[in-house]
This record gives C-alpha cells, structure tokens and sequence, in this order.
C-alpha cells in the first residue's frame, strides 16, 4: 500500500506501542500522514472531520498499516459532538495518550471584505474547535488522573498574515490559549505544545489561485515549500518522550519563513512590489 507515513522517519518502531493518538481532519493532507506516521510506529487512532467517505479511506490506510482506529464524523465546532467523541475515546481505548488538533482552514480575502458569516466559521474552526478539543480532553485525563499531551497546529503568524486576517486571529488565540493552560494544567501532567507549519507542499494549495500558490513556494530563504514529513517528525517530536520536558512552547518549521519571505494567498498586491527606480533615482 501507498502511504504517507515517512519510511525514513527519524524515530523507533513501536515507539507508540500501547498509546492512542487522536488527530483532528484526518482524512487529508498533514491529518492523515500524521495519522499514518504514529500507526506506523505502533499507536491506535481516534480520527475525525466533515468528510465521512475521505475519514473512512484513512481508517482503512490506517487498518492496513496494523493499526486499530476509531473515526468519527464530526464538526469540532460543536462542543456536544466533541464531548461524545471524546467519551466514546474513552469507552474504546480507556483514554487518549495524544491530542493533535490539526482540523483547521481559512479562504483567502481581503480583510475590508471579510463577511460576519465568513469571519465566525473561521475562528470559530480554528479557534473554538481547538479549544473545545483541548478542554474535553483535558478534563477527562484530570477526572481519571491520566496524563495529557496536546499539539495545536497552527500557522506562522509572528508578522501577520495579510489576506488570511481571520485565522491569524484565531491562530494567535490558540497560540496564547496554550501558553496559559500549558502552565495551569502542568500540575495534572498535561503538556501543551503548538506546532507552527510554514508553507507545506498538501493538496490543500489548491484552495489558493496560481498566484498564491506561486508565493507559497517562494514564501522563505530556502525559496521551496515544506514536505509533509517535515511536519510529522516535528510532531512526532512534540507526542513523545523525546519531549518530555518541553510545554507551552510553539515549534515552527517553515524554512525561516518567519525571517524571511510572506506567502500571499491571493498574489502580491501590486502596492508591495518593489520599484528599484527609487533608489536607482536616489543615486
Ligand atoms: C494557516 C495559514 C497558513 C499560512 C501558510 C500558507 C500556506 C498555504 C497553504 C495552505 C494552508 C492551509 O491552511 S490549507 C487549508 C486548510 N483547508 C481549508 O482551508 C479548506 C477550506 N476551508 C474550509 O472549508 C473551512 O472550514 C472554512 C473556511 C472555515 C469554511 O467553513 P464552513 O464550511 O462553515 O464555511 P462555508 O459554509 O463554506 O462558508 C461560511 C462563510 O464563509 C465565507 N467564505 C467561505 N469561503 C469563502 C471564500 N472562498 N471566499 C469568500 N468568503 C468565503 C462566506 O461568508 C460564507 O458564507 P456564505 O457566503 O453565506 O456561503
Ligand atoms: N499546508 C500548509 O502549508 C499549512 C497548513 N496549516 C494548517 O495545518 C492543518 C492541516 O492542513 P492541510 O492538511 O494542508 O489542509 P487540509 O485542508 O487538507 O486539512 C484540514 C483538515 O481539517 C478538517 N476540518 C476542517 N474543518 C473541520 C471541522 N470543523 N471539524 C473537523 N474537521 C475539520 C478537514 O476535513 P473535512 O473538510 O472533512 O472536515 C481537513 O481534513 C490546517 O489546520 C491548516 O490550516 C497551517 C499552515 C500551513
């Protein structure tokens, strides 16, 4: 079988022997190879997003990797769903080891242009949906005295990002929301981390025109985008031991992105074009 778990993954088999990860939008794109990567390494998933029919070809991938899985169709971004996700996690595998909160997405436009409707369902996925998934985790692993591990993905945000205002916000909320409960929840053994992708080659660049895609190759100092298996060694990082003593913290991968270079998601407006003649003028 074809897939996206990296066969020059960095890490041990059967690290995750005996652990249950749970990733948010696993039928697609980082969810997925994320997903693929810890049944390779021996874990069982809890899986879900929108989409049942791409959720259910993931479940299979992950079958056929030795894993056993659970996944469910649901919205994160209602709060009931997520607390009977959560409860059925607990019914199945006595608990989770591992959350990955990857669902998540925006559209690309011009923040003057942003609708109520448009901006609601953009923080209320990244933003909402995160936190619903971080509080019905965290409060079953402080009732049954288990410890916790949360990874956030979220984006480069450190300078903004133009043309995507909306999930800048609400990637920023997660960003601080983690720092805060990293240290309130640290006394129940619950680690929370954010994982910062720049711009990383999925099928999700299609969502963008050929202008934005253009940029998000060019978008940092190595001047290409990121693989997927940059993001799950990085997140495989951050689920393991290897990380023990880390909280509250964002790792980014993005090829210096947050330096150097923007992606623009709709093209480069014309106003931050550079015009040489003004320094060639200049003398
Ligand atoms: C992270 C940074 C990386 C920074 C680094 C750069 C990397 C780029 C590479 C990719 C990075 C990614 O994150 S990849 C992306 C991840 N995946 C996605 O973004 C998938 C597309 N996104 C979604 O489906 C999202 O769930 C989401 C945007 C929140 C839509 O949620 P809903 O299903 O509730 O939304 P809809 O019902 O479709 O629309 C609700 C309203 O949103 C507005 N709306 C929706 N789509 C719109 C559109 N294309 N243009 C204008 N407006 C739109 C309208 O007002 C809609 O109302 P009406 O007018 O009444 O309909
Ligand atoms: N690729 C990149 O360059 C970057 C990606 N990111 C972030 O990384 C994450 C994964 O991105 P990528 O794999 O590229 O994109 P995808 O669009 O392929 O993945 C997003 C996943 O989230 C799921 N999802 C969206 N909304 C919800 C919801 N309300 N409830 C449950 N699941 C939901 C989607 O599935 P479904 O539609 O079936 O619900 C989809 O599987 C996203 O949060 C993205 O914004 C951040 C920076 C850069």
């Amino acid at each position: 079988m074809q897939t996206n778990a990296n066969p020059k993954t960095a890490f041990r088999d059967g690290l995750f022997e005996g652990k249950v990860v749970l990733v948010s939008g696993a039928g697609t794109g980082l969810g997925k190879a994320c997903a693929e990567q810890f049944a390779r390494l021996g874990a069982s998933l809890v899986i879900c997003a929108r989409d049942g029919e791409r959720l259910q070809a993931t479940a299979r991938d992950l079958r056929e990797l030795g894993a056993k899985v659970l996944a469910r169709p649901m919205t994160i971004r209602d709060p009931e769903a997520v607390q009977a996700l959560m409860d059925e996690a607990w019914r199945e595998f006595g608990g989770i080891d591992v959350l990955v909160n990857n669902a998540g997405g925006q559209f690309a436009s011009p923040a003057l242009e942003i609708k109520p409707k448009g901006w609601l369902a953009v923080v209320d996925t990244n933003l909402n949906g995160t936190w619903y998934m971080m509080q019905a985790a965290a409060q079953r692993w402080q009732k049954h005295g288990q410890p916790g591990n949360i990874i956030n993905v979220v984006a480069v945000i450190w300078r903004g990002l133009p043309q995507v205002a909306h999930t800048c916000a609400a990637r920023a909320g997660v960003v601080f929301l983690s720092k805060s409960v990293a240290v309130e929840w640290a006394e129940h053994r619950i680690r929370v981390n954010c994982l910062a992708p720049g711009t990383i080659q999925t099928d999700a660049f299609n969502y963008y025109n050929e202008q934005g895609r253009a940029s998000f190759q060019q978008a940092n100092p190595m001047k290409h985008a990121g693989e997927i298996a940059d993001i799950s060694e990085g997140l495989t990082y951050l689920a393991s031991d290897a990380s023990k003593f880390v909280t509250g913290e964002v790792l980014t991968i993005d090829g210096g992105q947050q330096l150097w270079g923007d992606p623009w998601f709709d093209g480069r407006p014309t106003y931050f074009e550079l015009d040489y003649e003004v320094s060639r003028r200049a003398g």
